[in-house]
């Protein structure tokens, strides 16, 4: 859906941000750009929209160039979010995620439905926000209403820059379960950045690692990336907790858990889903000071997860 070939972005002053860049992004894809300050994260998205021009190489999405045609009318087709969200503060909340879909020509009572709908779908009873101004919401109300808008003229790509770096841990981990299940539903070609390698692993089908002089070190899957990084560059990024990271990464797979010999399974205490975490399985665990824990699939009970098992699950997960 999106190919970058050879980009490069030199700035007037000489600074080169990104340098030969490839990147290839699956339709429905969500991929994460991460990297330290100054890696050139930003300018890779706002070359994608055109808000910045590249210096050498290709963009297209969906098959096109992106340097055909009219810039103005390629960032209308792409929802765009940022970290300050950029909200009118004179408009109402409705009428800042109208504005989209009246610039495509769309009527005032399409464009007034529409917004409703994506009020609600990100969380925001129209009811009770459509008609307050940005600063009656709060960090994360405001931030849900920049996504809101940014859906508004159903653009096939999304892209986003910190989209959640803006508000509290609690609430920026709120945001991301919301935009996944969102995600999962809309299913949009999406390219993400930010500076948080947990974001990048909870929230990426696959995580580009960038590092300064805007390099792609390595892009992969979120399991790979921190069993497997390619040198020593990628895994000091991702840090000397990656094999922690990697618990809340893979799933539980249900073909791993162990039969339940003479136990009582009453005597469990809480159990999993099959497809939780082995990070929520651990976390059980421990929080009932017990040595395993039940796996259940809907209704049926399927086995006990150990901290054994819990090693082998990660190995296992590596092989695929
Ligand atoms: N308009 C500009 N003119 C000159 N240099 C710029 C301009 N915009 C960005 N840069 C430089 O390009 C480099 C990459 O910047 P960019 O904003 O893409 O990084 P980033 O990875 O998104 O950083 P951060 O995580 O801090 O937002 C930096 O060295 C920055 O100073």
């Amino acid at each position: 859906m999106i190919r970058l070939r050879g980009v490069s972005k030199t700035y007037p002053d000489g600074t080169t941000a990104v340098r030969e860049l490839d990147l290839d992004v699956e339709r429905g894809e969500l991929v994460c750009l991460v990297g330290p300050s100054g890696c050139g994260k930003s300018t890779t998205l706002k070359m994608i929209n055109r808000l910045v021009e590249p210096t050498t190489g290709t963009i297209e999405i969906d098959g096109h160039d992106v340097t055909d045609g009219d810039p103005v009318a390629l960032r209308r087709g792409i929802g765009y979010v940022i970290q300050q969200v950029g909200l009118f503060p004179h408009q109402k909340i409705i009428t800042n995620v109208m504005t989209v879909p009246l610039l495509l020509g769309e009527s005032k009572s399409f464009a007034r439905e529409r917004a409703g709908e994506l009020l609600t779908l990100v969380g925001l009873d129209p009811a009770r926000y459509a008609d307050r101004y940005p600063h009656q919401l709060s960090g994360g109300q405001r931030q849900r209403v920049g996504v809101a808008r940014a859906l508004a003229a159903n653009p096939p790509v999304l892209l986003m820059d910190e989209p959640f770096g803006a508000v509290d841990p609690i609430v920026r981990g709120r945001l991301q379960d919301e935009f996944l299940r969102l995600q999962r539903e809309l299913g949009k070609t999406v390219v993400l950045v930010t500076h948080d390698i947990d974001e990048a692993v909870k929230l990426g089908d696959r995580v580009a690692v960038f590092a300064d002089g805007g390099r792609l070190l390595q892009s992969d899957v979120p399991a790979r990336l921190l069993g497997f990084p390619v040198d020593d560059e990628v895994a000091a990024f991702v840090g000397a907790e990656r094999g922690l990271r990697r618990l809340s990464v893979t799933a539980i797979d249900p073909s791993l858990v162990e039969p339940l010999d003479g136990v009582p399974a009453s005597s469990l205490g809480a159990t999993v889903e099959v497809g939780a975490s082995l990070e929520d399985a651990l976390a059980l665990m421990l929080r009932d000071d017990r040595g395993m824990v039940g796996v259940t699939d809907g209704a049926k009970f399927v086995g006990v997860l150990t901290p054994a098992g819990i090693h082998r699950a990660l190995r296992e997960s590596l092989r695929a």
